[in-house]
């Protein structure tokens, strides 16, 4: 868990509690959006309504939850994503930091893959989606005119829900990317390194030459994640990555995934409560509602330290949902 101290300034920007050695800070969310009073939850309810989701539209700033961080890799700005006209993420805020895992939390259709997937840009490869807004990796515009969306996709890996190895050896698997992209180096030293990185290397090194769909899925998604580190990437994103793996090796995944960080900044959406408090140092929870066109978008509710998140939220959707009430 990430111990960095936190400053909390309220809208105004003025301190309202300090702790030491500030490297954190957090601005209130707006007074709109429906705090959490557990004493009272008919009352929470009851006001909820009032403050339904028309503060929550896309262009609207006054309800964000921003956490800013020195260095972050990634920063959204009034982030907003269509498919076609349909809008299904709305006016997003948030910062990245480095080398830290970060989850992306909420219930069904409320944006995660969507948002996880403009990191990378491989939502362009969709074609009726578009976005509105800006996506910063390191203060770059991701989504500038002059940037190639394929050297992009080096520098930010991806592993999906569905183990999906390629239909040749163990080897070849890591060293195909590295070989394509005219890698220079010692291939040899490159597939051990990446195999040793994903935790992987004790179980296959006397079968390199074996099939990679020959693996267990535990293996298999392990070696997906082998082949994303042969990349050299700076960034892994994990969509769902243990939600077709069994528990021993989901325990594996998780437990990589704490190695990696050391290396590399992980960003990963799960549906799975517990594996965010295990594995992320910070959460941010996303909830979907209905847009005056009757369709459902999503939006950021709040984003904090896992623990911050799980054991005090500020908002009552946020306990809600990691209380398992809805979702
Ligand atoms: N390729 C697509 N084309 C059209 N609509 C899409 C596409 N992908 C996602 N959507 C829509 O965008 C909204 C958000 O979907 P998304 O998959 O990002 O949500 P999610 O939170 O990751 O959901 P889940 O937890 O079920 O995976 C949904 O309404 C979904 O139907």
């Amino acid at each position: 868990m990430d111990n960095r101290h936190i400053e909390i300034k309220n809208n105004t920007g003025k301190k309202r509690e300090t702790q030491p050695k500030p490297s954190v800070e957090v601005r209130e969310n707006s007074p709109t959006q429906q705090k959490r009073n557990p004493g009272n939850l008919e009352e929470n309810k009851s006001s909820k309504n009032r403050n339904s989701h028309p503060n929550r539209e896309k262009n609207d700033q006054s309800n964000q939850s921003i956490k800013s961080f020195n260095n972050s890799v990634f920063r959204t700005e009034q982030l907003s994503v269509y498919y076609g006209d349909t809008l299904a993420l709305s006016n997003v805020n948030m910062e990245i930091p480095p080398k830290q895992v970060t989850a992306l939390i909420g219930p069904s259709g409320c944006g995660k893959s969507t948002l996880i997937r403009c990191f990378n840009r491989l939502n362009d490869l969709i074609e009726s989606f578009h976005s509105e807004g800006k996506v910063f990796f390191h203060d770059k515009n991701l989504y500038g005119r002059k940037v190639d969306a394929v050297k992009v996709r080096r520098k930010i890996g991806m592993v999906f829900q569905k183990p999906n190895p390629f239909p040749k050896s163990i080897y070849e698997n890591i060293a195909y990317g590295a070989r394509i992209n005219n890698y220079s180096g010692d291939l040899d030293e490159l597939v051990e390194n990446s195999l040793k990185k994903a935790a992987l290397w004790s179980e296959v090194k006397d079968k390199l030459k074996e099939n990679g769909l020959s693996l267990s899925g535990g293996q298999k998604q392990r070696l997906c994640i082998a082949r994303a580190v042969a990349l050299k990437p700076e960034v892994i994103l994990m969509d769902e990555p243990c939600s077709s793996l069994d528990p021993v090796s989901t325990q594996k995944v998780e437990e990589l995934i704490h190695d990696l960080k050391e290396s590399y900044t992980v960003i990963i959406v799960t549906h799975n409560m517990q594996q965010a408090t295990r594995v992320a140092d910070f959460t941010a929870f996303f909830n979907a509602e209905e847009g005056e066109s009757g369709n459902r978008f999503g939006y950021l509710v709040e984003y904090d330290n896992t623990e911050k998140i799980f054991q005090d939220p500020q908002e009552q959707a946020t306990q809600e949902y990691v209380s398992g009430r809805f979702g």
